[in-house]
This record gives structure tokens, sequence and C-alpha cells, in this order.
């Protein structure tokens, strides 16, 4: 059963546009459940340029789904997970100045510091996934670290599936079945979206959750945000 989690992210990124707060993400998080979204994902950036630190702390009390914090784990992002505990952290490779993520971890240079951050993390009670490419052996090195799950960087398969959703998607189910055989768990995400979500849901195995933010917020500008989750979920369910 694969999960549908919303990165609330770019609602933050049209707030931080005039100040004030609308629209309102605590609100936005609170709504999302609502409408059937089964978890709530945020991202927040070193220059708080969309979710902020203090937006996290606020919307930590409104979740009755699952809370992921992805980030980068500096300093200032280990202290803030620790004292929001979300029930999971994702963690992703990005510099401070990255536009957008761009890239999984490289398990073998990083997989002390992993090692290291990721047992901090878990024990304090905080499910572990780390963001990585589809590298088997890269993937073999992750669960060294001792991560619970990892998140597949789906970006390379959004830009091929307009091309041959085929040969888009086969790294992608490779590298979840042999996660799934050396005993972690899988996330995916980055660029998910309408038109290649069903399909990736189809050939990827297992798959216990999608984030998606970026095209689902803005499809919420045509249907609005309660249809749009619900067509989101219901190309998950048509994908079983
Ligand atoms: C890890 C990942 O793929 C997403 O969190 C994505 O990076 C969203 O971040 P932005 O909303 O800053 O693009
Ligand atoms: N982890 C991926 C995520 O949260 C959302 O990525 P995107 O849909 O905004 O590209």
């Amino acid at each position: 059963m694969t999960r549908l989690s919303v990165n609330i992210n770019k609602i933050a990124t049209i707030r931080n546009a005039r100040g004030g707060n609308i629209p309102d993400v605590r609100l936005a998080a609170i709504n999302c459940q609502r409408y059937g979204a089964e978890g709530i994902t945020v991202h927040p950036r070193p220059d708080e340029r969309h979710i902020r630190y203090q937006d996290v702390r606020d919307i930590k009390p409104e979740i009755v789904t699952e809370f992921n914090i992805e980030g980068y784990p500096s300093e200032d992002f280990f202290k803030l997970v620790n004292e929001v505990k979300p029930n999971q952290v994702t963690l992703v490779p990005d510099p401070p100045d990255a536009l957008t993520s761009n890239a999984g971890w490289d398990t073998v240079k990083h997989k002390e510091f992993l090692k290291d951050v990721i047992a901090k993390f878990q024990a304090a009670g905080i499910r572990t996934s780390i963001f990585v490419e589809t590298d088997l052996e890269l993937i073999r090195h992750a669960k060294e670290t001792g991560t619970n799950r990892v998140e597949l960087y789906t970006e390379p398969y959004a830009s091929e599936f307009v091309n041959d959703p085929l040969r888009a998607v086969e790294p992608f189910a490779k590298a979840a079945e042999l996660a799934g055989q050396i005993g972690l768990e899988v996330n995916a995400g980055h660029d998910l979206n309408l038109d290649n979500l069903e399909y990736f849901v189809k050939h990827v195995k297992p798959l216990h959750e999608v984030s998606i933010g970026h095209a689902l917020i803005s499809d919420a500008l045509y249907f609005g945000l309660e249809n749009v989750i619900q067509m989101y979920l219901r190309k998950i369910h048509d994908a079983r």
C-alpha cells in the first residue's frame, strides 16, 4: 500500500511572496489531511525561502497522519527535527544554495556521517529515510548506514517518462526490488505528477510512500486542493 504525503513547501512560497499569512500554511496542512492526504512533507531550506523553521513547529500539533521533514542534516536542521520529533526524517544531500534537490547521497563517501546522524535520529524515536538515486551499489551501501528507508529521487524518471515510460521506470523497479530484498523500505519523490504517478506505482515495488508537492500544488490552482488530492489518491489506487 503506497501512501501519499503532500509536500506543502509551495504553499509557503506563495505566502512569502507578499509577507503576511495568506495562504495559511498551517491551515493547508490541516486541510490536506481532511481531504485525504496520508502524510504531510516539508523541506525547510537554510534560506527559509518557502517553509520556515517556525512553520515546522507550528504545523506539528496539527498532524494526525504522518509528518515527514526533509533536509540536509546541518546543525540547525538536526536541532529542529529533534525538537519537533516528526514520524520520519528524510536526509537529502543538498548544498545550502540548491534551487531544488537534484541528487541522491553518495552512500560510500558519506557512510560514516550518515551512520552517525541516522543513529541519533533513531535514538530519538524518528524513522529515517535517505534520498538516493538508482545505483544498486549505492543502495547496498545505504543499508549499511542503518537507515530504515530510502527515498528514490524520481526526477530522472519524470523527465524520461515522456519519451519512453518503460525505459524510465526500469532502474527504479530494480532499485526498489533490491532495497526490499535487503530489508529497506522504499519511498519516492520529486517531479511525480498526475501523468507519471500511476505508471510508477504500478511498476515499482515495494513502495511505501510518495511525497509530491510542486505538481500537486500547481494542479490545485486549476482543480482545487480537495479535488486534486483525491485525483492523486485515485492514481495510486488505480495502479494496484
Ligand atoms: C527531496 C525532494 O525531492 C523534495 O523535497 C524537493 O526537493 C522539494 O524541495 P523544493 O520544494 O525546495 O523544490
Ligand atoms: N520528496 C519529494 C517531495 O517532497 C516533493 O517533490 P516535488 O513533488 O515538489 O518535486
